[in-house]
């Protein structure tokens, strides 16, 4: 509805008609139409053959009534806690950025500690090249001071204008000038007289000094002749650092690389406008070892777009590749760009551990992993958690499981079970403490790594029952504590089992299946009974990573990867398309570098710390020692033959033994219960278990043998009502068996 101007309720400021020139900015964003224009536009819409409209018809009915707009004149309206909140998200910290974390403000001290203390360093060590340069130069200096000194005391810099002077014949001047000199001269001949005789007494009282001051007061006067005999061109002190060739990061080296990346919202909207398409939404800072600015980039451009052209970045901004970290803060919105530009190139930087020095460590406070590229340590929570590492060969995926395993032996209350199936015994400095440990890429290493998932199964299992019995005062939250852990006949202590090159397990044709079942059991429900399971894999595909893990696992740690399928299935799924590609990496020169998911609030890059093999060799000692005094010892570490998950039984064969040939089909959880009371050492785990999970257990047991499961008519033992549940033929098992069998003989 529009106000017209005969309308008694008619404010003639605003009276809708609207000026282009100068929008009041009451009416910023109102729909204010022009009467005219519209009208006339309607009629140029009609057909020369449609009747013209009378003019009142044209105008259309007078409605009367309040103007209503869209959008409403005046500031946006917030709720103020709202509005206060929204300003929270972009406070200036308090302390500055470096000092708020320990660790950075340790580092950032130690190393401004050790760049001074080099620079003194270097220069005392070069002081006797100083001196002799002093000396060198000393005789030109000498020649310079007395030439000043004539010079000064004759006035020769006058001589210029009095000969400019003589040449205009401007006598008066040239008088004005002489007497101006000869007064000057007269001063000065007095006080360089004075300075001279003050030498010459100076001389001869050092000449009755002893000898140390007598080279005292030659050395400060070699080297003040020789300061003053300085070439132009050549400075008397090395420099101990370089200048910089950091460029200061500034709005318009970052707006002029931004513009560049061939990203059509920040070209289209770069020319419309220049000034304000990107936006600085702090001032840029120092953060670290390098350049933070936080941006806002133009509407509809995201974060991910400006990862994608990482490299592109680099070149524009004439830093090398590792120096260039965009990451995103989807807390604030997708757009929002923070562009740290780091002064050394991440690629040539290694991670000291900070475990090298640990003397114990507790894995509850999770584990020093690495650092992110601003120099920050990040720690790997363990506890409640399962690790999926992935890269292509070569890239760090064994270096960062050393440096977990690190924190893991370092705790004498973990239990560690480390299976490394490459075989090039990376992990071997650990094994005088592990309680399940093996190295090899054989069938035995691989049977053994299956075992090993077997039996963490039936710990699971055992541990959820142990847990549910606990007393809600010692376990309210129905998860492992340290306080739980540390009461070690509950049996509840972290167990840690690491599996890597698991690739080689999970696509095994023998043992492939069964572990990744039993691994993707482990995952889901080992995490709240302190059991941990961490994966480190070369190929990421779905046969060698069952998808059931790769959807599961909590933290993803993923380095160079070489495309989009690898990188979602370590990262997880859409990790790719959410900006979040291990593909940015360089093969090789990366190495360490990755990913890091689910570990922190917001997935991020981090360099894993490095562990030679000495070194690791040293923290496995420490963690012996420790253990041993503790006498958390056990199993392979004292020499124990490994516990087989598979004892001398035979599933079929126990199956065939408890249904009778005139039971064609039976239900799986009636088998379990026969089988238990068959062998209870063996199936009795299994008949503990409740309702479905007893039937899966069974149905995964089989699954290796090829014997399908089915639904099976059946009515309870202890009688009651029919019903079809899952079950197996009893034929199924016997040519199960032959087939087994066969395979044997051949
Ligand atoms: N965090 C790191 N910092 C520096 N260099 C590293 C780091 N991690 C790995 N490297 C370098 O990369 C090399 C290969 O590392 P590593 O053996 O851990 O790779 P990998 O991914 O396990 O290889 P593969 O897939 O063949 O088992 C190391 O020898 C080391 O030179």
């Amino acid at each position: 509805m529009t106000q017209r101007p005969d309308d008694p309720n008619h404010d003639p400021e605003n009276d809708g008609t609207p000026d282009r020139s100068d929008p009041a900015p009451d009416d910023k964003g109102a729909e204010i139409v022009d009467l005219d224009a519209a009208r006339s536009g309607r009629n140029a819409d009609r057909s020369p053959s449609e009747p013209k409209p009378t003019t009142d018809d044209a105008d259309g009915p007078v409605l009367e009534g309040e103007v209503l707009r869209v959008d409403r004149p005046g500031p946006a309206r917030m709720d103020w806690r709202a509005s206060l909140e929204r300003k929270a998200t972009s406070r200036q910290p308090l302390i500055p950025l470096w000092l708020r974390s320990r660790a950075e403000a340790i580092e950032t001290v130690r190393w401004a500690s050790l760049h001074y203390a080099h620079v003194a360093g270097y220069q005392v060590l070069r002081a006797p090249l100083y001196a002799g340069r002093l000396t060198v130069r000393a005789p030109r200096g000498f020649v310079r001071l007395v030439n000043g000194m004539v010079r000064w005391t004759f006035d020769f810099e006058g001589e210029p204008v009095r000969v400019a002077a003589v040449q205009k014949s401007d006598y008066d001047g040239y008088l004005k000038l002489s007497r101006q000199r000869d007064s000057r001269v007269r001063l000065r001949v007095w006080i360089t007289g004075t300075i001279l005789v003050t030498l010459l007494v100076l001389a001869i009282v050092v000449t009755n000094q002893p000898t140390a001051a007598q080279w005292g007061v030659l050395a400060v006067a070699m080297a003040a002749l020789g300061i003053l005999g300085k070439p132009a061109d050549r400075p008397l002190i090395n420099r101990a650092v370089m200048a910089s060739e950091v460029e200061k990061l500034s709005s318009d080296i970052v707006v002029r690389a931004l513009s560049v990346l061939g990203i059509a919202g920040i070209t289209q909207a770069l020319s419309k406008n220049p000034k304000d398409a990107i936006r600085f939404v702090a001032p840029i800072t120092r953060d670290g070892p390098g350049w933070r600015a936080d941006i806002d980039l133009p509407y509809g451009v995201t974060v991910a777009d400006v990862l994608d052209r990482r490299k592109q970045l680099s070149g524009a901004l004439r830093r090398p590749l590792g120096c260039i970290w965009p990451e995103g803060d989807s807390s604030i919105h997708e757009g929002r760009l923070i562009l740290w530009v780091g002064d050394k190139d991440l690629s040539t930087t290694v991670v000291r551990s900070p475990l090298k020095q640990a003397r114990s460590h507790d894995v509850f406070k999770g584990i020093p992993f690495g650092n992110d590229p601003r120099g920050r340590l990040v720690t790997v929570p363990l506890i409640q958690h399962n690790v999926l590492i992935g890269s292509q060969p070569g890239q760090g995926k064994t270096s960062s499981i050393r440096e977990l395993a690190a924190g893991i032996v370092l705790d004498p209350t973990v239990e560690a079970w480390f299976h490394e199936l490459k075989g090039t015994g990376d992990l071997d400095p650990y094994d005088k403490v592990c309680h399940r440990y093996v190295s090899g890429i054989e069938d035995e290493a691989i049977a053994y790594a299956a075992d090993s998932l077997t039996l963490l199964r039936k710990v699971v299992m055992r541990r959820s029952a142990a847990l549910k019995a606990l007393p809600a005062d010692l376990c309210p939250d129905k998860r492992v504590t340290r306080v739980i852990a540390d009461k070690r006949s509950l049996g509840l202590h972290p167990l840690v089992c690491i599996i890597d090159e698991c690739q080689n397990l999970f696509a095994h044709a023998e043992y492939g299946d069964k572990a990744g079942d039993d691994a993707e059991f482990i995952i889901k429900l080992g995490r709240a009974l302190g059991v941990v399971l961490i994966l480190a894999t070369q190929r990421p595909d779905r046969d060698s990573l069952p998808t059931g893990i790769s959807a599961n696992v909590s933290i993803r740690f993923c380095l160079r990867v070489a495309g989009q399928l690898e990188n979602d299935m370590i990262l997880g799924t859409s990790a790719y398309k959410n900006g979040i590609r291990a593909t940015v990496f360089v093969p090789e020169k990366d190495a360490g570098t990755g990913y890091l998911v689910g570990a922190t609030p917001m997935p991020k890059v981090v360099k894993a710390a490095y562990l030679n093999t000495p070194e690791t060799q040293l923290i496995a000692d420490r963690a012996f020692a420790l253990r041993k005094a503790v006498g958390t010892l056990t199993g392979y570490a004292l020499g124990e033959t490994a516990e087989q998950a598979t004892p001398n039984f035979d599933l079929l064969a126990d199956i065939l033994a408890v249904v009778p040939l005139s039971e064609a089909k039976v239900w799986n959880e009636v088998i379990v219960d026969r089988l238990a009371e068959l062998r209870p050492e063996i199936y009795g785990a299994w008949a503990a278990l409740e309702g479905g999970a007893k039937t899966a257990q069974l149905t995964t047991a089989l699954k290796p043998y090829g014997a399908r499961t089915m639904q099976v008519w059946g009515t309870p033992e202890g009688g009651g009502k029919g019903a079809n549940r899952i079950g197996i033929a009893r034929e199924d098992i016997t040519n199960a068996l032959t087939e087994r069998d066969k395979g044997k003989a051949s």
